[in-house]
């Protein structure tokens, strides 16, 4: 039987766990694939100590990969939009399928790389790219495909849930658990990448394009990150009942899309609130089926590795059988996709937790609910403490009802300019995702 013949580009986190899953599973995998899937040349920069490249050519510069005339598919785990962009253009130029776990790559290029491929008549796969070994590309594109998706929310950054785990569960420090995520393979080169929300932002647009059938909008995501988070919030949303979750959504409305990526109080009693450490969890609400969760790892290579394996596998078995009936990737032609207006986040209405220090005296809380309920927001549950010894100040903790964005705008502004508070109004969204 011909073998399927793979180009391995990269071999850190992923591409060292693509090595390691097929020389553990690739009996089996070749079995589901029709044909042996082989390794015949890996890129890479220097040599990963202990990861076995077996009878593979190795060139030190991945566009020989690309060159490559024996290579069929190539799996591109370098990482970064500069070379990879270059290297991805090229394998598909050379008529190649590939597969890639990189999200920045796809989220900032997939329109051009992916009308490249749809010339070129090859593929361009992307499983990995968005929460690691979950399968929600393959989810969202075939198995919902019969639904209109109103909307998706998701924990999809693996180092940015660990981090906020480790902050309010075992109470250590952002710095302290960032590092061991590093430690672990879960972080991306820049890690501020993961904490700054730009990640999941790279994934939400993907699983949006999907989702709702429109091109790749990076430009729109609105992105918001979890390192101005203080122990304190998070001790506080756990006393009003929720947790803390860096969130992406994505929901279309009559008005237009929404887009945003930021941390988010939840209900503690919502599945996706429970989700701990490096899992990641999509929730999407079909209109047929109704909600439907997709849970698992990520991050780490183990994971990753498993989701670029079954793209592998499913070009594979299209080309061992010579039946190519090639898959729009984002589930439509390039050219059929919408382009759907983006919501202004000035619109976007959720409910509220305000953190304030306020004085300590009589009428300061009345001037505050005076102010929301001119812009229309009520208050639904309020935290004051004592002040403690020798302070004048104290903390106030305020959860709205839903509004809009540029209504509470107004009313922070107002509440930040008066005498008996200090300092800026520190202002979290809360979601309670039940329509
Ligand atoms: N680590 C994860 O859990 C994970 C999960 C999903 C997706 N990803 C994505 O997978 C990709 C790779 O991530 P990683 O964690 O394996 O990174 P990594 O840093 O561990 O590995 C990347 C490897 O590629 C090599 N490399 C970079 N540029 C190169 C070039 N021009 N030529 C040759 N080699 C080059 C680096 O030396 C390194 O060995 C990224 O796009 C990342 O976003 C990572
Ligand atoms: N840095 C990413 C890797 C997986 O895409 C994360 O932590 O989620
Ligand atoms: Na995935």
């Amino acid at each position: 039987m011909t073998a399927i013949r793979i180009g391995l580009c990269g071999i850190g986190t992923v591409g060292g766990g693509v090595l390691e899953l097929l020389g553990r599973n690739g009996e089996v995998l070749a079995g589901r694939a029709g044909a042996p899937l082989e390794i015949v040349h890996v890129g890479a920069r220097r040599d990963r100590e202990g990861v076995a490249t077996g009878s593979a050519t190795v060139s030190r510069d991945v566009l020989a990969v690309a060159a490559d005339p024996a290579v069929d598919i190539l799996v591109e785990a370098i990482g970064g939009t500069e070379d990879a962009h270059e290297l991805v253009s090229r394998a598909l130029k050379a008529g190649k399928h590939v597969v890639t776990a990189n999200k920045a790559l796809i989220a900032e290029h997939g329109n051009e790389l992916l009308a490249l491929a749809e010339a070129q008549g090859v593929s361009l796969r992307f499983e990995a790219a968005v929460a690691g070994g979950i399968p929600i590309i393959k989810a969202l594109r075939e198995g919902l495909a019969a639904n209109r998706v109103s909307w998706l929310a998701g924990i999809i950054n693996g180092t940015g849930n660990f981090i906020l785990t480790g902050m309010a569960e075992e109470e250590r420090e952002f710095a302290d658990v960032l590092a061991e995520a590093q430690a672990l393979g879960y972080a991306e080169a820049d890690p501020t990448f993961d904490v700054e929300g730009i990640d999941a932002a790279h994934k939400l647009v993907i699983l949006a394009a999907i989702a709702f059938n429109t091109s790749l909008r990076f430009d729109a995501v609105y992105t918001e990150g979890i390192s101005a988070l203080t122990p304190e919030d998070l001790a506080y949303a756990d006393e009003l009942g929720y947790v803390v979750k860096h969130l992406g959504v994505a929901r279309e409305t009559g008005d237009g899309l929404e887009l945003r990526v930021h941390p988010t109080l939840l209900p503690k009693e919502l599945l996706l609130a429970k989700v701990a450490g490096v899992k990641n969890a999509v929730l999407v609400e079909g209109d047929a089926v109704g909600p439907t969760l997709y849970y698992g790892a990520g991050a780490g290579g183990g994971a990753t590795a498993s989701a670029v394996m079954a793209d592998v596998i499913d070009l594979a078995r299209e080309l061992s059988r010579g039946q190519r009936c090639p898959l729009p990737s984002l589930g439509l032609p390039m050219g059929e996709l919408r382009e759907l207006p983006i919501l202004p986040m000035g619109e976007v209405r959720t409910a509220w937790y305000l953190r304030l220090e306020a004085a300590d005296r009589p009428g300061v809380m009345s001037q505050v609910s005076r102010i929301l309920g001119d812009q229309g927001i009520s208050i639904e549950a309020l935290i004051q403490k004592a002040p403690q010894s020798g302070q004048t100040r104290v903390p106030v903790v305020v959860v709205t009802n839903v509004a809009s964005q540029g209504n509470l705008e107004r009313a922070v502004l107002a509440i930040e300019a008066l005498e008996s508070i200090a300092g800026p109004v520190t202002r979290i969204r809360i979601e309670s995702l039940d329509g």
